[in-house]
């Protein structure tokens, strides 16, 4: 992975789009994505053989395009459909030991303070997504809005780390949270949701990229 990928990552699962999922992604690369996050999270969200089904059909649309397919948190899914990396949290199994599984592939991790991203770089860490940076409906169980402070301090630490922000960002907002160090941004809603998710992703592309 380059930190060049990381620019504009969407990340989302069915339970964020009102249309298709397949069709909100093909119209999300159509803009320029650089990263997807397959999350199939929440209620009502396809789980078991469906998920699988779903997940092979995304990857199939990643792959055409030339973009990462990243699963979220499951890295049982990742290793089985050969995904191109896996996106974990802090209560998931060590990116040390989600790496031996994964076998090159790429692994991120969620962080929240320099302590966490100290040893997700420790631990082998491709890059670190933090957040949220802006208040977000989308995730309930976040850690306390954080700002752009983080990004900064881990920027300063660690100049070529690649780092993502996370969390009500929009494209008011993103061009903050490439001004503190971020390599990329981390959009749900702003891209899943947005009546053009074509023309949205084009303009994170033209502020991110
Ligand atoms: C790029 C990126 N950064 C952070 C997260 C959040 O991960 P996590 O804290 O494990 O929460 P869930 O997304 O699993 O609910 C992410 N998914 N992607
Ligand atoms: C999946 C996720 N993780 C977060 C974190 O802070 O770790 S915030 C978040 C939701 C991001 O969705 P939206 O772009 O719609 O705000
Ligand atoms: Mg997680």
């Amino acid at each position: 992975m380059n930190s060049e990928q990381l620019a504009v990552y969407f990340i989302a699962g069915t339970t964020n789009c009102l249309k298709p999922i397949e069709q909100i992604l093909q119209e999300a690369i159509k803009g320029g994505i650089t990263m997807f996050q397959f999350r199939e999270k929440g209620a009502n969200a396809k789980t078991g053989e469906e998920k699988k089904a779903l997940a092979l059909k995304l990857q199939s649309i990643c792959r055409s395009a030339d973009i990462p397919f990243i699963v979220n948190d499951d890295i049982d899914l990742a290793v089985e459909i050969e995904a191109d990396g896996v996106h974990i949290g802090q209560e998931d199994e060590a990116a040390s030991v989600v790496r031996e599984k994964i076998k090159g592939g790429i692994v991120g991790v969620s962080v929240h303070t320099m302590e966490e991203f100290e040893k997700a770089v420790a631990d082998g860490a491709d890059y670190v997504g933090t957040g949220p940076v802006y208040p977000t409906a989308t995730k309930l169980d976040t850690r306390p809005v954080a700002g752009t402070v983080l990004i900064q301090q881990m920027k300063n630490q660690q100049p070529s780390f690649p780092i993502v922000g996370i969390g009500g960002i929009t494209v008011q907002n993103a061009a903050e949270v490439m001004k503190a160090g971020a390599d990329g941004v981390s959009v749900i809603t702003a891209i899943s949701m947005a009546k053009s998710p074509e023309a949205a992703a084009a303009r994170f592309v033209e502020t991110c990229k």
